[in-house]
């Protein structure tokens, strides 16, 4: 806290997604003074085009499916048919009242993480800021040199946290109607009746998944063998099956060389030289960091080849004064991580307590049916590690689970990694209906290095999914 006659300490912060928006709050929670340059809305694409409507549509999705599966536990919903013999009724969606729902959400959402940045002192600027060196940021009306400058402010710590756009094919370009980004998906009137996804990383996943519980026929291009290359193989497995069984196409080892509008729809042109006509394609190939025209090289800021910025375990770049959180920046692309990033930043900036950002820790989630949940190390890090730790690791199927099979969700599996020799948890994964709920015991547990007998030796309700976690814990006790 700046006593009375200290001058305060000057913060910049150019982008207010989930990074900048952390970083000012904390900031101004610190007493500096706390200045925030964003061109679109606070919250960021992950607030406006990303994680919110992105997950209020897989809401509805989850809504559907459950609506089609309550069957299986003896719900029945029928009309009486004209001849006296009941009929089914048919579920439908209406994609126009679900995206004007999830819009206004995401607006208001947006509103309202504004007035916390304003309530808490922090002075926000709609406009598109560029570094001007180390210590001074340039408010512009437009990028790129199209605008009028019209402002600049003096720093002592800048924040630089401006996100990503998807990546874009130039023999693919999003049009808006017919080929889209994952941001002009919420235009769309109805359901697209032939949906292909180009991409089966998190982003294709999610919006196959979602769009063929909603009704659309889905073809999803995988250029990899297996759906959700940088997952468990096992939980990837789990959901490639699901998706057959929804009916959905997965063309596995197929890159897609060219999309282009025909008179109906769009034609996919893929790599062995097979097509697909549909009648919309969505284009998930991966973001590019948005920090092109920022000035950062002018302002000594070290870069990768992929243009992020490279920062370490509390944010900061080369430069001592400048800092960076997000997407932006060469950690994973992932809200939370964001967050974290911006906190750590500022508390470092302002010298207070800091706790270096561990992503060996950090939980994530695939938001498909099921779902994959993950922290910790994985099958890979230990194969990469093998020679010096050894590591054990026990499954339990959800198909052995009481709660599991009462509630008819029994495709997916807990895993649990530990170090042989300790016996310390260091990771897991849980694929299950409302994973993202059930990883957080599990990331305690890596947290706070808990040994399988101290997770074991916790209560699990009876019956519950959990209780898969305490039984994994269970069966990795050593002798
Ligand atoms: C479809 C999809 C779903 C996702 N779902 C999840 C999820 O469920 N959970 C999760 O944790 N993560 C998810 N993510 C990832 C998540 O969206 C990002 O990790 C997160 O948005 C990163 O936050 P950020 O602050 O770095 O950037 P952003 O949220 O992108 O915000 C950056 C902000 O900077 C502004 N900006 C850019 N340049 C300038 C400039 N020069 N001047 C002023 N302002 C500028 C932009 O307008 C934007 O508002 C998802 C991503 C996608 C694509
Ligand atoms: N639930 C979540 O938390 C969530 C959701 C979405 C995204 N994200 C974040 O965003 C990150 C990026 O995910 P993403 O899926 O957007 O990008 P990605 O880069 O992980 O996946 C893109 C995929 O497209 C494939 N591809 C590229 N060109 C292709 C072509 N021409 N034809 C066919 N396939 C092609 C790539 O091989 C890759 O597998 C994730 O790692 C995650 O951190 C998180």
């Amino acid at each position: 806290m700046a006593k009375a006659n200290e001058r305060k300490h000057r913060i910049a912060i150019v982008g207010g997604g989930p990074g900048g928006y952390e970083a000012a709050l904390a900031g101004a929670q610190l007493g500096a003074e706390v200045i925030l340059i964003e061109r679109a809305g606070v919250g960021g694409a992950a607030v406006l085009t990303d994680v919110v409507p992105s997950k209020s549509l897989i809401a509805t999705a989850s809504a559907a499916q459950s609506v089609r599966d309550s069957g299986r536990l003896g719900v029945q919903a029928f009309v009486p048919g004209g001849d006296g013999k009941p009929v089914r009724p048919e579920i439908a969606v209406n994609l126009a009242a679900v995206n004007k729902r999830l819009l206004a959400m995401a607006g208001a959402q947006s509103v309202d993480m504004l007035r916390s940045l304003e309530d808490a002192g922090v002075r926000v600027v709609q406009g598109e800021g560029r570094l001007d060196g180390p210590n001074a940021v340039v408010i512009s009306t437009a990028a790129g040199g199209g605008g009028t400058d019209f402002d600049r402010v003096e720093a002592d710590t800048i924040v630089v946290s401006v996100g990503s756009s998807p990546r874009e094919l130039d023999s693919a370009k999003p049009d808006g109607e017919r080929i889209l980004t994952w941001k002009q998906l919420y235009d769309l009137p109805s359901v697209p009746e032939h949906l292909v996804v180009v991409g089966s990383g998190v982003t294709g996943a999610e919006f196959a998944n979602a769009y063929r519980t909603l009704g659309s026929e889905v073809t999803l291009v995988s250029s990899r063998d297996q759906v959700l290359p940088g997952e468990d193989r096992d939980a990837a497995g789990v959901i490639e099956r699901e998706f057959t069984r929804l009916g959905m196409q997965v063309m596995s080892k197929s890159r897609a060389t060219s999309v282009s509008r025909t008179e109906s729809g769009v034609l996919v042109e893929l790599e062995d030289g097979r097509t697909i006509e549909a009648t919309h394609c969505l284009m998930a190939v991966g973001s590019i960091p948005n920090t092109a025209g920022l000035g950062l090289a002018e302002a000594g800021v070290s870069l990768t080849d992929s243009g992020h910025i490279r920062v370490n375990k509390v944010a900061r770049t080369n430069v001592p004064s400048i800092y960076a959180a997000g997407d932006c920046t060469d950690f994973f692309p992932l809200a939370s991580v964001a967050s974290m990033q911006g906190r750590t930043a500022i508390m470092h900036a302002l010298g207070d307590f800091v706790r270096p950002i561990d992503l060996r820790n950090v939980a994530a989630n695939v938001f498909t049916y099921p779902e994959i949940a993950t922290v910790g190390w994985n099958e890979n890090s230990l194969a990469e590690a093998s020679d010096v730790a050894k590591a054990v690791s026990h499954t339990i199927p959800l198909s052995v689970n009481p709660r599991a099979k009462m509630i008819g969700f029994t495709d997916g599996f807990v895993k649990l990694f530990a170090w042989q020799a300790s016996g310390t948890v260091i990771g897991g994964v849980v694929v299950a209906h409302r994973a993202s709920e059930l990883i957080f015991p599990l990331a305690l547990a890596v947290e706070h290095r808990l040994t399988v007998d101290q997770v074991a030796s916790a209560f699990a309700v009876y019956p519950s999914m959990t209780g898969a976690i305490t039984d994994a814990a269970r069966a990795l006790h050593q002798h």
